[in-house]
């Protein structure tokens, strides 16, 4: 198997060369030195969407907060806490599985769904910098597109643990971007505005769960190294103790904090290119504890392979030029960006 960041985490010695990120864009935080905690800003869902008096002053917080962070914190998000535990104990238990039951779920070196270190384009194999850290993607909607083979059948509740956040988390990012589109007064009921409607025909969501073995002498190694998301939106599920999660804002990196509860929502690049960039698309990445493992677990929407995305018409006005030109998703094209540190806002800008 290629690299296994699993057999890396036992004998804690130094990552090998091929984690350690050299380049000055991607410094390395003296531990010594904490980063200051990221005031991200706390949304709450339940007065976004249920009529009342706070919800116009909601939808503005929201709206500013997607136009200078590109990440909010959501509360009273409708997904119980338990469940959110749940999901976080159903990843640690398929983690303590022995590796042969593991490898059961293992990606294909060329694939995208399964266990295993991210893909990698043929072009980038000699080049690329490692992430310390492993992923177990699966498509979770449309339910005809799970690749069943992929999810875990042991603990003997994952899938119905994921079906089940799964199927929360669809309904939450489809009222987010009902919210999100009202926040720029974007007409509700005209299908054409929405930007719900590039992920409902033909997009999918799926989840990604990370899992960063501790580090001892992190030394220039990252867990994900800074990114956007290529997605729609992303929601994240934070580790319950261990932080990790940092944001580059005004070209400063921050903590993000652990809010018992809360998702973070990231805004992803194609909802930025849509929005004409009203919403920002943040950049982020994940560092390395010496002595405690981590994990997330995202919940992404993408938009359908092939299609065409571009500034929706009820943001473009005279005094709001365009500012991106049409671009076609193609997934590979994402992985061809990561992999290259860009990103398809900077090839969309005009
Ligand atoms: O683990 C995290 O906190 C962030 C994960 C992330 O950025 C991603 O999966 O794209
Ligand atoms: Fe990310």
């Amino acid at each position: 198997m290629e690299d296994s960041v699993h057999e890396l985490s036992i004998t804690g010695e130094n990552p090998p060369a091929k984690y350690i990120y050299t380049d000055s864009i991607n410094p390395i935080q003296d531990p010594s030195i904490p980063l200051p905690l990221l005031e991200i800003p706390v949304i709450d869902f339940n007065r976004l969407t249920t009529p009342s008096v706070g919800t116009g002053a909601e939808l503005e917080r929201l709206r500013s907060a997607l136009s200078s962070y590109g990440c909010v914190m959501v509360t009273n998000h409708g997904v119980e806490g338990s469940l959110m535990d749940r999901v976080r104990l159903v990843f640690k238990q398929f983690l303590a599985l022995p590796m042969e039951q593991r490898l059961k779920c293992q990606k294909e070196v060329d694939g995208f769904e399964g266990f295993g270190s991210d893909m990698i384009l043929t072009k980038d194999v000699s080049t690329a910098v490692r992430h310390f850290s492993a992923r177990l993607r699966l498509t979770t909607w449309p339910e005809d597109k799970r690749q069943m083979k992929y999810w875990p059948e042991q603990p003997h509740d994952f899938r119905e643990v994921l079906d089940d956040y799964s199927s929360k988390l669809l309904v939450l990012h489809d009222e987010t971007l009902r919210a999100m589109a009202r926040s720029l007064s974007l007409e509700e009921d005209d299908d054409d505005s929405t930007f719900l409607k590039a992920v409902r025909e033909g997009g999918s969501i799926s989840a990604r769960f990370n899992f960063y073995p501790p580090c001892p002498a992190p030394d220039g190694a990252l867990g994900l190294k800074p990114h956007s998301d290529g997605t729609v939106i992303t929601y994240l599920l934070q580790d319950g103790e261990v932080e990790g999660l940092q944001v580059l804002k005004d070209e400063q990196w921050f903590r993000v904090p652990i809010v018992a509860d809360a998702l973070v929502l990231h805004v992803g690049d194609h909802l930025e290119i849509m929005s004409n960039g009203e919403f920002k698309s943040p950049v982020h990445r994940v560092v390395l504890n010496p002595e405690r493992q981590r994990m997330s677990v995202v919940i992404a929407s993408f938009p359908e392979e092939g299609r065409q995305i571009e500034p929706l018409e009820g943001l473009v006005s005279g005094e709001r030029p365009r500012l991106y030109r049409q671009v076609k998703y193609s997934v590979v094209d994402q992985v061809d960006y990561y992999w290259s540190g860009t990103r398809v806002t900077d090839d969309a800008r005009i």
